[in-house]
């Protein structure tokens, strides 16, 4: 190869990739380019030529947690594996589908299986269906998540209404936003297009958690509310970091959502999230009690009709709101 067709490659490598991309660079660096706003649109219009019918809500189902597909009538099931460019889910309790139907009168999209940071993706692209969602025309996203119980007094199979999150990896330097920030991504809100610095501080939409509320009152289930906390995984946490967690006040820990409602919230969505607590977590060093992923799906198995019940119930109100 001349030097001269060897620089153009160069060029137009760092064209599409940055300047780093010809001499490697540091992976904290590597978000969001991939999931440009041209290769979303593709994906969205090769769903839309399956399912033409616009869902109003997005859900995404975390571990054992699938089963709430089950619920959807006049469903179209899509494999991840045959939309183009879209990634697979790896983890044991997550299929690979995303499922559109009515689910308690109102048009959804289901993601049965999300993807993980510990999985090899980057954060931008294990969140990127929410905005695949947002414009297919969902304007709420249900985040739900298995999770370990930091708080003491949380029981394994409580269910945790999500009012905070802290995102770890993000106060590290890993956010599913970090590089362009293209204003095209979500709706326009009064003047302004999707900022470069959005704000998270009401995430959680707190309508959403107060109608959530009444819904558990009703069925006599016990919801907590609590801050929910992601770290990197995939191991589960060492004695001295759950410490650590209890000490900053985080009721719950996990390894996702914070990325997907970081992009939620950069597109306009209207957000509410639950954490099945699968687990206690270990804080005495004389405990024998570790935490294992099978644990994690065989809870949220047993657990899952309350789950359902819930979302079903509020899916329900949110049709009530939009007319
Ligand atoms: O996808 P979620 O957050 O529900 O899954 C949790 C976090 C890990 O993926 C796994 C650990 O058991 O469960
Ligand atoms: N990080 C983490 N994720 C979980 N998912 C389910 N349980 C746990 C846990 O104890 N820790």
């Amino acid at each position: 190869m001349s030097n001269n067709t060897q620089s153009k490659k160069e060029s137009s490598l760092i064209a599409e990739n940055g300047p780093w991309a010809a001499v490697g660079e540091h992976p904290n660096a590597i978000t969001n380019r991939f999931y440009t706003y041209e290769r979303v649109q593709e994906i969205v219009a090769f769903i839309q030529n399956i399912v033409p019918a616009k869902p109003e809500v997005a859900i995404i189902c975390g571990s054992g947690l699938g089963g709430l597909a089950e619920l959807v009538v006049d469903k179209v099931v899509i494999p991840y594996a045959d939309i183009p460019n879209f990634p697979r889910s790896t983890v044991a309790g997550h299929r690979s589908n995303l499922v559109f139907g009515i689910l308690n009168g109102i048009s959804i999209v289901c993601m049965q299986g999300r993807f993980h940071p510990y999985e090899g993706y980057t954060t931008a692209a294990c969140a990127f269906p929410v905005r695949v969602m947002q414009m297919l025309g969902a304007h709420t996203l249900i985040v739900t998540c298995a999770a370990g119980g930091v708080n003491k007094s949380y029981r394994v199979g409580d269910i945790m209404l999500i009012k905070d999150h802290i995102n770890f990896p993000s106060m590290a330097g890993n956010n599913p936003l970090i590089g362009h920030n293209d204003e095209r991504f979500g709706k326009k809100i009064s003047f302004c297009l999707r900022p470069r610095f959005p704000p998270v501080g009401h995430a959680y939409d707190r309508q959403y958690a107060s109608q959530m509320k009444q819904i558990a009152a009703k069925h006599n289930i016990e919801l907590r509310e609590g801050v929910y906390c992601a770290l990197g995984g995939p191991c589960y946490e060492t004695i001295a970091e759950i410490n650590l967690l209890r000490v900053l006040g985080i009721d719950a820990v996990g390894m996702s959502i914070v990325h997907e409602v970081t992009l939620g919230a950069h597109c306009g969505l209207r957000m509410l999230g639950l954490a099945l607590i699968t687990n206690k977590c270990l804080s005495e060093y004389d405990s024998t009690i570790e935490a294992v992923h099978e644990d994690v799906i065989r809870i949220s198995e047993l657990k899952a009709n309350e789950l359902q019940q819930l979302i079903l119930d509020f899916v329900g109100g949110v049709k009530t709101n939009k007319t």
